[in-house]
């Protein structure tokens, strides 16, 4: 037992000092943002010194008037009015040295950030598929925005304190000792005091803003994936249960968002407490020397007033530490995705394949591959299938026989286990993705609309394809009357998603893309299954047209799409069971037959 605990420790020592690694990383990481902006940092350094030094001759000013004019006599009221304009010019220049100061700073903290956010969401962009199945979409969300923000408060907030209060405090800190020696020591027993308590306080912060930001993650996540299917929770009548899901999910984030608020307040007090113990001590130590004349009523002035600024800043230094803590977890958390490197990764340069567009001829070879999400399950255990160029092979078989998961890693959206991929002899693997995904169309269930244009839509925002070419495919897929018949026509914004739209027209503008792009392999994976029969026959003659000339991979529920492909492959539990033309299989008996009969039972009961 004693050993078992022993080695538990260690193992939590270990990973106590790997995550620390990790934490220190990541701060150097995200600091290294800064350099760009090393001259506005300075800019910023020079004109807290200037600002901060202005603000702190102010006492000093006073205490001159107090004791070198009034104490001693004098009635000079030019001199004092003298005092009173270098007090007030003072008070100007303090305020022109802190505007600039804050400016620049905001200006380097914001540019820093939308850096940040720039090179993070392309980041994410060229994740894997894999990378999507493992990480909640809500937590990313929260990453690309919250979790940036507050990075930011790291550069316009903590940093600016650093400076600006760090300083402060050692002006401070001269200016008593240039006072009154004693009366400054009295003061500096705070400081281990102060340091106490940070101390005390670091663990229980750090962990109280970990839980607040997951918890948050969490809700976003949550609102997302409900927006989204909004349509569904209202037809399965879902309203109070998800309502009743989020009240658990807003009720928790909301008991860590008062645990850290507690841990704040309780944190700041402390401080308030000790400030104002220090001044009750120098009131009453300084009370008492200016009572036994050794020391001066100015003198006593001016360190009340320091003293009561001392304070200031550590409080502000100490509410900083607070945000960093929140930003030593966002910056880990933003550090986490960076390294993260893509499962799928383009080849070596020394490797790399270049199989032009115009060249490739659509040879496809599936060679005794086998496909899983997690190695140890294969979906797909064994599958070797040819198709030669121009050939249209139909994929049938019942929900989850593994339709989608087969074509999946012909687009790289993950690589296979073993065995191998390629196109017209090259492996796939050896394609930078970029060109595989221009030899290789997909058109899905649910086409994928971004907010913008029509146009825009068809061409992928690549304004060297021009509208004519655009209109073209639209004509040949049998999209430009519908499109024509939009307010706008193929200037109409459509909103993201395309909600405007059908399920039907949505397709349209999907067949439209590939006409536009001309890929030499085309996948379809359930294209027609969302649409009514009517539309269905329009995009059927649209796919019939688009796919001539292309080698073609069309996945169906029904049978009547494939019925008329060169080749039909039946799947059954990730295996290819049965292949052959419609009337081959018919005349197998088999598998297909008993789909095929099924299928036009439900026609007939229909
Ligand atoms: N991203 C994923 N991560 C883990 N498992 C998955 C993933 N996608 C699919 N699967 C699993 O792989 C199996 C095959 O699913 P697949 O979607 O390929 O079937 P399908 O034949 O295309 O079905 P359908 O006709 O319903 O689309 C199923 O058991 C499914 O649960």
């Amino acid at each position: 037992m004693p050993n078992s605990s022993a080695a538990a420790l260690k193992a939590t020592q270990a990973k106590d000092a790997a995550d620390k690694k990790k934490s220190f990383e990541a701060f150097r990481a995200i600091l290294a943002y800064g350099k760009p902006h090393k001259w506005a940092f300075a800019g910023v350094f020079v004109c807290a010194v200037l600002g901060i030094s202005a603000d702190l001759l102010q006492p000093y000013l006073v205490k001159i008037v107090i004791d070198d004019h009034l104490a001693v006599g004098g009635r000079d009221m030019g001199y004092i009015a003298t005092i009173a304009g270098i007090y007030l010019g003072i008070s100007i220049v303090s305020f022109l040295f802190t505007y600039l100061q804050n400016n620049l700073l905001q200006y380097a903290g914001q540019s820093i950030v939308a850096r940040i956010r720039k090179d993070l969401f392309q980041h994410i962009s060229k994740l894997s598929m894999s990378y999507f199945d493992r990480v909640h979409r809500g937590s990313l969300v929260t990453n690309v925005s919250s979790d940036t923000e507050t990075i930011s408060q790291f550069f316009t907030q903590v940093l600016l304190s650093l400076i600006r209060d760090g300083m402060t405090l050692v002006l401070i800190i001269v200016f008593m000792f240039q006072l009154d020696t004693t009366l400054a020591w009295y003061s500096m027993i705070v400081l281990p005091v102060i340091g106490l308590v940070a101390f005390l306080f670091r663990r229980y912060l750090r962990q109280a803003y970990q839980v607040t930001r997951s918890r948050l993650s969490r809700l976003i996540g949550f609102i997302a994936e409900n927006l989204s299917g909004m349509g569904l929770i209202q037809a399965f009548r879902q309203e109070e249960e998800q309502t009743r899901r989020f009240n658990e999910n807003n009720q928790s984030y909301w008991e860590a968002n008062m645990r850290e608020v507690r841990a704040n307040v309780l944190f700041n007090r402390t401080f308030d407490i000790l400030g104002n113990v220090a001044l009750v001590t120098v009131v009453w130590l300084g009370g008492l020397a200016v009572f036994h004349e050794h020391m001066a009523v100015g003198v006593l002035y001016a360190f009340t007033s320091y003293i009561r600024q001392f304070f200031q800043p550590i409080n502000q230094i100490t509410m900083q530490w607070n945000t960093f803590q929140s930003t030593t977890v966002s910056m880990d958390r933003i550090w986490k995705i960076f390294s993260t490197e893509p499962e799928v990764k383009d080849p070596e340069p020394d490797k790399t394949c270049r199989l032009r567009l115009s060249e490739a001829r659509g040879r496809v070879d599936f060679n005794h591959i086998s496909f899983g999400y997690s190695e140890s399950k294969p979906v797909i255990p064994h599958l070797d299938l040819h198709l030669k160029p121009g050939e249209m092979v139909g994929i049938v078989g019942t929900t989850g026989a593994g339709k989608s998961t087969m074509i999946s890693p012909l687009n790289r959206f993950y690589d296979v286990n073993s065995g191998s991929i390629k196109i017209d002899g090259a492996d796939i693997r050896d394609i930078p993705q970029q060109q595989l995904h221009r030899l290789v169309g997909l058109i899905q269930q649910e086409p994928y609309l971004f907010a913008g244009t029509v146009l825009d839509n068809v061409r992928l925002f690549q304004e060297d394809i021009s509208r004519e070419k655009v209109m073209d495919a639209c004509r040949f897929v049998g999209a430009h009357d519908m499109i024509m018949r939009m307010s706008g026509g193929y200037d109409t914004l459509l909103s993201e998603r395309g909600s405007g739209l059908s399920a039907g027209e949505r397709q349209l503008i999907s067949f439209a893309r590939i006409m536009v792009f001309e890929p030499r392999i085309l996948i379809l994976d359930e294209a027609t299954a969302n649409l009514d029969s009517h539309t269905e026959q329009l995009v059927q003659s649209a796919l019939a047209n688009v796919s001539t000339g292309r080698t073609t991979l069309v996945i169906a529920h029904r049978l009547s799409t494939v019925m008329h492909a060169d080749r039909i492959l039946v799947m059954k539990d990730g295996r290819a069971i049965e292949e052959g033309t419609h009337d081959e299989l018919l005349a197998m008996h088999g598998y297909y037959e008993q789909l095929y009969n099924h299928a036009r039972q439900a026609a007939d009961e229909e």
